[in-house]
């Protein structure tokens, strides 16, 4: 459904845009309907870059997005397959617009002539799939509802245009654990109707929640990808290691990521961007940039 090949980001920085960032270097996955893929990385690791690449709101600099096989081209016809929900609900809002009106700009913008009565079942159906009840939410302004109630009301917005492919970019990361797994557990549902999703996340015990696949991501570069069972039973690179060891668990001592003292995989064939280490498991090479390039 959704391919990324090859996709970089290079950004323009300095005072008078004399300098050059790689934000994301030649990153490739795919998401299949139904799949949650989480993509997870630190703070500046070109994460929301991506997501902002697929929702078409930045131009990538190399490399193809395709959704259906088709290069993404931002536009209604788009945008009613592939929506985003974004970190912050409340800065996503109009404060001064009650829900119901953020709903209706929809409704003006792609279902204009369907019937008050349909478009009410249709809202009700929408805020009923995201678990909020439609009387206590609709007539409210954004300050009467909860960051949960907001981010899944902005899910639900988004369910009213049949999307496909949901790009959740840190969407839980402004809520409190308990509700942090209520909208969690909304996405689990979405995904068992088919939906796609693209979780990005920088704590990895969330991916590890939903995600049947996992792309690690460090500065730009994917460094380890796979089953997500696989990645986290078996982490290879020694980044990966690093963010694992930072998810606390209980009982377990703290451990440090294991220093890189030597390129783990260039003479496994390695010289190329990512080695199979198992089926369905690929890590980078560990120190790629100091590594001779085999001929
Ligand atoms: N518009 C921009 N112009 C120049 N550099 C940018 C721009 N947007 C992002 N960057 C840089 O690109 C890199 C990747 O940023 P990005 O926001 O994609 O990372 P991220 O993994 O989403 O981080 P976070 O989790 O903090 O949001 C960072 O070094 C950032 O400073």
């Amino acid at each position: 459904m959704l391919r990324l090949d090859n996709v970089t980001k290079v950004y323009k920085v300095g005072a008078f845009g004399g300098k050059t960032l790689t934000a994301v270097d030649r990153v490739s996955f795919d998401v299949a309907p139904g799949e949650v893929v989480s993509l997870i990385g630190e703070s500046g690791s070109g994460k929301s870059t991506l997501g902002r690449m697929i929702l078409g709101l930045l131009p990538a600099t190399g490399g193809t997005i395709t959704f259906e096989g088709a290069p993404v081209k931002p536009g209604k016809a788009y945008y009613r397959n592939v929506q985003g929900v974004f970190q912050d609900p409340f800065s996503t809002f109009n404060p001064v617009f009650k829900a119901d009106r953020v709903f209706a700009m929809i409704r003006d913008a792609y279902f204009p002539g369907v019937p008050d009565a349909d478009w009410s079942a249709r809202l009700r159906t929408a805020l009923q799939d995201v678990r909020l009840d439609p009387d206590q939410v609709i007539g409210r302004f954004p300050h009467q509802l909860s960051g949960g109630q907001l981010q899944r009301l902005l899910i639900a917005r988004a369910l009213l245009l049949d999307i496909r492919l949901l790009v959740a970019d840190e969407i839980t990361s402004m809520l409190d654990a308990s509700t942090r797994i209520d909208v969690l557990n909304v996405l689990a549902d979405l995904k068992e109707r088919g939906l796609g999703v693209l979780y990005i996340t920088h704590d990895l015990s969330l991916g590890n929640y939903l995600a049947e696949r996992t792309v690690v991501l460090r500065r730009g570069e994917v460094v380890e990808t796979g089953r997500t069972e696989a990645v986290f039973a078996r982490p290879l690179h020694p980044y990966t290691r690093q963010l694992l060891s930072a998810v606390p668990r209980l009982h377990a001592p703290w451990e440090d990521a294991e220093p890189v003292e030597t390129c783990l995989y260039h003479k496994h064939g390695a010289s190329g961007r990512l080695y199979t280490a198992e089926e369905d498991h690929l890590v980078a090479c560990a120190r790629l940039s100091d590594c001779p390039k085999e001929s």
